[in-house]
């Protein structure tokens, strides 16, 4: 009989031998089987054929049946997966079976492949390209084989038309194209964007599916039959045989890497999947992550740059408001008030961006003192007036509005600061009649709110926009020409040293979607550090300026890009107990000779309790990405062990892009 070797859907860090019984013996890679497995059955997925296993024959156990008649995984796509198992440390059943749609994590057959449904296609206009945008697509043309293509454009500059572009091309070739978003709100744009222009077979895929729309949408794609596959991050793991081209879009986006359980980057695993391909890959965005910026530099992605916006629109104009000392009216400075007034006369859009929802941060008794503070968490809970709740944004929990004082029965309660909900009321006040619309995670909380709310946006109907980033990210609003940033101040001080590259992403994001037709657009940003250097040099020179300046920072310090890391992370229902974990963890790695790894902490994290848990972070570093994965193989043993008797939730990410 033959031998296999199993993934079995569970946490385990082994694969598993087993005899394929003569009546399964065409049973091969990629398909799954039912396993008995200690007192129970798996289900599990073939990796490997073996000819001979180390565990004697009388004991090896025989698959009990195969699930699917043909392989639901080719052969690179499961090395994809293996590969992407062994890098993040995530065990290889999990990872395997975290891949699938949900339905085939059960032992239930796989469905026939489903049909395809044919659409009329009406192909509308392409706009001619200009100079640079006809560069970047000849240079992708060109590649043989894998390479890696940062195209670097600034907002408006039609990087969408170049995919549009490169897309036709491999679709003509009969390749299958793959193309990655940050998030579910940029699908329904891009994907009418490929409808007007692409006469193809696609499918979105994204988290917002039900579980037969996913597995129907990933069968296709399975099958060849989809030729455009649109999705989030999981969309990454789909089998495509005949994939040529791989597209991620707003590449610096930390949406791309999973923040629980498997825990990857979409986008690193995009550059893996096309180089295991051999087929070029395109990573976009206006403001590149400092990590793909430096793979630029060192010659390993080429840049390719698009400087100007697309059809003659101008850049936007920034206007930085000094509110030091200034009287806000809900966050407003006056001379923001008064430009959006000249705005809406003229009958534009005016965008205004604050990236906090609720009706203000905190609730407070103007009598006592008391603030509203969670009970679970070391944080305020944010006053939902609309709802009549106090929520927490950390842990979830709900409390009615109380009416008076819990500490000191006062009346008088009142909210501090100001989220979206609160400076919607103040407008709707101030500019009675004009429409506006807020779009935010409470504005748009069923399915299909944030999709009428955009188009109805784009159409023009609302001359005021409101929202947190939901509303900032790529989406193309022709009829805004002023953009107002409230607060992005908590940005450039925050604790990560990742902060101020995320607000520079945001800050010249949002600041995109101002002036992207015929009219100019002007930015105003509100901000209580108008002499911050980084601030000043990002707005004079632009994201590739601040960056370069971010670049030799990060160089000094010697921190990402130009280091490695990876987080252990703890947290316990009693206080201490994940510390003392973590610092039993930094004592193994000093036994263990660490060598060039540098260990940091632990330390508890900056909002230590969280969900009723303690966390805290252990934090491994190198210049040399080898060395720290090879200390981290060493230790892995020795954490598991260590966890086994304890009552701490521990987890590992490599390459993190949070701390705690
Ligand atoms: N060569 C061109 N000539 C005229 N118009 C163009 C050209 N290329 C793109 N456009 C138009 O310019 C607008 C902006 O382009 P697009 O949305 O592709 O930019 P983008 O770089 O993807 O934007 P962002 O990253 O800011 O979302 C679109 O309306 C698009 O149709
Ligand atoms: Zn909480």
């Amino acid at each position: 009989m033959a031998i296999v070797q199993v993934a079995v859907a569970a946490p385990l860090a082994e694969v598993f031998d087993y005899l394929l019984p003569s009546q399964e013996a065409d049973c091969a890679l990629g398909q799954r089987v039912l396993v008995p497995f200690g007192r129970s059955r798996r289900v599990g997925m073939i990796v490997a054929r073996k000819e001979r296993s180390s565990i004697a024959p009388e004991r090896l156990k025989a698959i009990e049946c195969c699930l699917d008649r043909e392989p639901l995984l080719g052969a690179e796509d499961l090395a994809l997966i293996r590969w992407a198992a062994d890098y993040y440390r995530c065990p290889p059943g999990e990872a395997i079976f975290s891949a699938l749609p949900a339905r085939l994590r059960r032992p239930v057959p796989s469905a026939p492949a489903p049909s395809d449904d044919a659409v009329p296609f009406e192909p509308a206009p392409s706009p001619t390209l200009n100079a640079e945008q006809q560069a970047a697509i000849a240079a992708v043309h060109e590649a043989q084989g894998f390479q890696c293509f940062l195209l670097d454009g600034v907002t408006g500059s039609g990087k969408t038309e170049v995919y549009i572009r490169l897309i036709s091309a491999a679709l003509e070739r009969g390749r299958q194209v793959l193309v990655l978003v940050p998030e579910i709100g940029l699908t329904p744009q891009l994907a009418e964007r490929f409808a007007q222009r692409l006469d193809t077979e696609r499918v979105v895929l994204h988290s917002g599916l039900t579980e037969r729309e996913r597995e129907r949408g990933w069968q296709r794609a399975a099958r060849g039959q989809a030729r455009l596959i649109l999705g989030t991050r999981s969309a990454i793991f789909t089998p495509l045989p005949d994939l040529g081209l791989v597209i991620v879009d707003e590449e610096h986006d930390v949406s791309l890497k999973q923040q629980d359980g498997f825990r990857y980057s979409a986008r690193d695993l995009a550059v893996r999947r096309a180089q295991i391909r051999d087929c070029p890959v395109l990573l976009g965005s206006a403001t590149p992550s400092l990590e793909t910026l430096r793979n630029a530099e060192r010659g390993r992605y080429r840049h390719l740059h698009l400087r100007r916006r697309a059809g003659g629109a101008e850049p936007p104009r920034f206007l930085v408001v000094d509110v030091r000392s200034q009287h806000l009216i809900t966050g407003l400075s006056h001379a923001l008030l008064t430009r959006m007034t000249t705005v809406i006369e003229a009958g534009n859009q005016v965008l205004l961006f604050l990236n906090r929802r609720g009706f203000a941060p905190v609730l407070t008794c103007h009598d006592c003192g008391w603030i509203s503070v969670c009970l679970h968490c070391d944080a305020r809970m944010t006053l939902h007036r609309d709802r009549g709740l106090l929520i927490c944004h950390h842990c979830g929990d709900q409390r009615t509005l109380p009416v008076h004082c819990p500490e000191c029965e006062s009346p008088d309660l009142r909210p501090l600061g100001q989220g979206t909900e609160r400076v919607e009321d103040s407008l709707r006040q101030r500019f009675p009649g004009i429409p506006l619309a807020r779009i935010d995670r409470d504005s748009t909380r069923r399915k299909g709110d944030l999709e009428r709310l955009l188009a109805a946006a784009r159409e023009g109907a609302y001359p005021l926009l409101l929202g947190t980033q939901m509303l900032a990210k790529g989406h193309h609003l022709p009829g805004v020409t002023l953009v107002g940033i409230l607060d992005l101040d908590h940005g450039l001080y925050g604790s990560d040293f990742r902060a101020t590259e995320r607000m520079a992403q945001l800050l010249i994001q949002v600041a995109g979607r101002a002036g992207r037709a015929e009219q100019p657009g002007t930015v105003m940003l509100q901000t209580r550090h108008p002499d911050h250097p980084l601030l000043i040099r990002l707005l004079r020179q632009g994201y590739g300026a601040f960056a370069d300046a971010a670049l030799a920072e990060r160089a000094e310090a010697a921190l990402p890009p130009f280091s490695f890391q990876a987080l252990v992370r703890a947290d316990s229902r009693v206080a201490q107990r994940a510390l003392d974990f973590l610092r039993e963890a930094r004592a193994r790695v000093l036994a263990l000779d660490a060598g060039p790894v540098q260990v940091w902490g632990p330390a508890p994290a900056s909002m230590e309790r969280r969900a009723g848990r303690f966390r805290a972070q252990l934090l491994l570093q190198c210049a040399q990405r080898a060395p720290l994965h090879a200390l981290i193989d060493r230790l892995l043993p020795s954490l598991r062990a260590l966890s086994n008797t304890r009552t701490v939730r521990w987890s590992l990410d490599i390459d993190p892009q949070e701390s705690l």
